[in-house]
């Protein structure tokens, strides 16, 4: 089974717990941040990502990787919900990673940075 499958199949469950799908948000905590509304996950996403930096610094000093790991678990699964609320999903992310493929950062930025010179010019 591969990587993008469990992603796939957390996006299932998830979009179960929408309101629309009878998500109870007393029985589910992905029910109850979906109820709340944007600001309670896109918070949340602000938080675990700052958890996945203190986590890395420490694991700069010897930490806890482990710990890194589960920062950034978090902060996917959060993301996730948020795709949800918006009507994407893990494919969409993923089918823009593959259209990057290939294309290296620096190399993207220059493009993009001449394209926004042409525009200025117009
Ligand atoms: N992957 C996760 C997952 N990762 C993290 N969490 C929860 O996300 C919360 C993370 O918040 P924190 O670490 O900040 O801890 P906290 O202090 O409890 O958080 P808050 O009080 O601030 O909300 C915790 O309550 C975790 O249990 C998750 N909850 C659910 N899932 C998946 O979502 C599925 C559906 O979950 P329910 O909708 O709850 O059934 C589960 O079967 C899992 O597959």
């Amino acid at each position: 089974m591969s990587d993008v499958d469990a992603l796939a199949r957390l996006a299932e469950v998830i979009e179960s717990r929408k309101p629309a799908n009878g998500g109870d948000p007393e029985a589910s905590y992905v029910a109850r941040l979906l109820h709340k509304g944007p600001d309670a996950f896109l918070k949340k996403i602000g938080e675990e990502a700052t958890e996945v930096v203190m986590a890395a610094k420490d694991a700069d000093h010897g930490g806890d990787r482990a710990r890194l790991v589960g920062e950034v678990a978090d902060l996917w699964f959060h993301s996730m919900i948020a795709l949800a609320h918006y009507g994407l999903r893990p494919a969409d992310v993923v089918a823009e990673l593959q259209r990057r493929e290939g294309l290296g950062g620096l190399e993207e930025k220059a493009m993009r940075k001449a394209r926004e010179r042409e525009a200025g010019k117009s």
